[in-house]
């Protein structure tokens, strides 16, 4: 157990509706302050096959679960979370820094959305009839098995509920592994989802390292889906883990998105909509970190942007004035710091931050616009993670398509325009998951959500989450009477 921000937190694992401990612990570290604030029991093979055993015992009974039932139980889960809002919001920002008044506005409450929209969606899937022949076809959506859930620390209850709530819906049971920097909330959720009701052994937390207890998960030949949010390398790892037992994969990874600035745009929206990159401390998979300005008005663009970075407050993510807290965890600020450097090194110019706040010291790090950035240069290609942002700027449309597609990501892409049909012609010419026009970060659940190239492996969301975490079935039934 674990006191933080005023709540009572389990630092145990949650295995087949009980608490299980480990013989090894590991420490989490607040990012507001590097002070540890729980001892959490660090899981490997042994937790993941007690989870995966548990799953496997509570798959028949919750699959057989009406669907009504399971919308029911969904729902209840839902109204637990609402109920608890504040608790998860404060325990989150303890635990991954990330400012207390989105969680409070914003995260909390999707998570809440998350389950009410999956257990609604489940209610209302197609399952379509059609004649051939005068034979029936019948299309099911039938539950595949055990889900090992993997996840990262960035909005951690957030991008948890995105993959808990379909595969439950779907009449699956699942494994959770939160991310080791961000364990806490996970915890919760297991307290909320045993209060709503939710059979033993249907949602299982396991805690630990991504190497030990992840990998002994997805490894498991008893886990019949895998979906991961989190970097290239570890999906590379989770691929050939996944590979002799031919596990299907959803991959949600990172991104170098592009935002797009035409001449003929709403510069204060261009400029709000470049800001708004710094959300979260720049710790967003779909942060548009390429600022691509049409050259005419590249001037004018940088010299507001500037004017309303530099007014951002960073600080204490506890405060609700502050707009930036810390970066997660100290070698995440290193890696950042690294990257930062090497631009530097390599000819880009920061014209904003470009080095950790040493007014605040810790983790927290001055939001940052680099520009003449040399072509091909890291700072161009990789993804910081971080508030980091490159301006470059193109002459023409040709050009700025060109730049935005040049990169080995596909998640996002943002532009700004005021032409409409400007608009239809870049958005079909980006490779994306999802394009954003004149407007950043608007999300409906019911639409596909992933990336293209290395930016993932599949889509979630509406039908999408359900053909992933169902065995689709069609059923052909010859005629009766002749
Ligand atoms: N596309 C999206 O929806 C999305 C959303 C948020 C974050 N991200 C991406 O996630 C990355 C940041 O998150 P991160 O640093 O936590 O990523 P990460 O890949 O380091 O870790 C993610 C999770 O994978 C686990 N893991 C690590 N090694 C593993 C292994 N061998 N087997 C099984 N599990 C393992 C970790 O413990 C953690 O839970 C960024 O690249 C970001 O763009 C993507
Ligand atoms: O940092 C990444 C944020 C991802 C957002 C979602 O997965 C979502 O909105 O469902």
């Amino acid at each position: 157990m674990a006191e933080v921000a005023g709540v009572t937190v389990d630092t145990a694992h949650w295995i087949g509706g009980e608490r299980v401990g480990s013989a090894a612990a590991f420490t989490d570290v607040s990012p507001i302050d590097e002070q540890p604030i729980a001892e959490i029991a660090r899981g490997g093979a042994a937790e993941a096959e007690a989870a995966v055993t548990a799953a496997t015992r509570a798959f028949p009974a919750w699959a057989r679960t009406s669907r009504e039932e399971r919308a029911r139980l969904l729902h209840a889960i839902a109204d637990g979370v609402d109920k608890r809002v504040e608790e998860l919001a404060q325990v989150e920002t303890a635990d991954n820094g990330a400012l207390i008044r989105s969680h409070r506005r914003g995260v909390m409450p999707r998570v809440a959305h998350n389950f009410r929209f999956f257990a609604d969606w489940l209610l209302q899937l197609g399952h379509d009839d059609f004649e051939t022949r005068g034979h029936r076809n019948h299309v099911s959506w039938d539950p595949a098995g055990v889900c090992a859930l993997i996840t990262p620390w960035n909005a951690p209850l957030m991008l948890a509920t995105w993959k808990v709530a379909p595969a439950l819906a779907a009449g699956n049971t699942v494994v959770l592994k939160p991310a080791e920097w961000s364990p806490l909330t996970a915890s919760l959720l297991a307290d909320i989802a045993a209060e709503a009701g939710l059979p033993d052994g249907a949602l299982n937390v396991v805690q630990g390292f991504g190497a030990e207890a992840g990998a002994a998960l997805v490894a498991h030949p008893g886990v019949r889906r895998i979906s991961f949010t989190g970097s290239v390398p570890t999906a590379r790892t989770i691929a050939a883990a996944a590979a002799p037992n031919l596990t299907p994969l959803s991959l949600e990874l990172g991104g170098k998105s592009p935002l797009l600035v035409f001449a003929d745009a709403d510069l204060d929206l261009a400029v709000d909509l470049a800001v708004e990159q710094y959300d979260n401390a720049g710790q967003v998979c779909l942060a548009a970190t390429r600022l691509l300005v049409e050259a005419s008005v590249a001037g004018e663009f940088t010299e507001r942007f500037l004017a309303r970075a530099e007014r951002l407050v960073q600080g204490d993510p506890r405060d609700l004035s502050t707009d930036i807290g810390p970066q997660i965890h100290r070698r995440h600020f290193e890696r950042v710091d690294g990257l930062v450097r090497r631009a530097t090194k390599d000819g880009a110019r920061a014209l904003l931050g470009g080095g950790p706040n040493t007014d605040l010291g810790g983790l927290y790090y001055r939001p940052t616009l680099f520009t003449g950035a040399p072509a091909g240069s890291e700072i161009l290609s990789e993804e910081v993670f971080g508030p980091v942002l490159t301006l470059q700027t193109f002459d023409t449309e040709e050009q700025a398509v060109a730049m935005a597609n040049d990169t080995r990501f596909g998640l996002a892409a943002t532009l700004a325009t005021g032409d409409p049909e400007r608009a239809a012609r870049v958005t079909e010419r980006l490779v994306a998951g999802t394009v954003w026009v004149n407007c950043f970060f608007v999300r409906d659940l019911r639409a596909p959500f992933g990336g293209s190239r290395q930016s993932g492996v599949g889509r979630e969301g509406g039908d999408w989450s359900f053909d992933f975490y169902c065995d689709v079935k069609n059923t052909v039934m010859a005629p009766w009477e002749k």
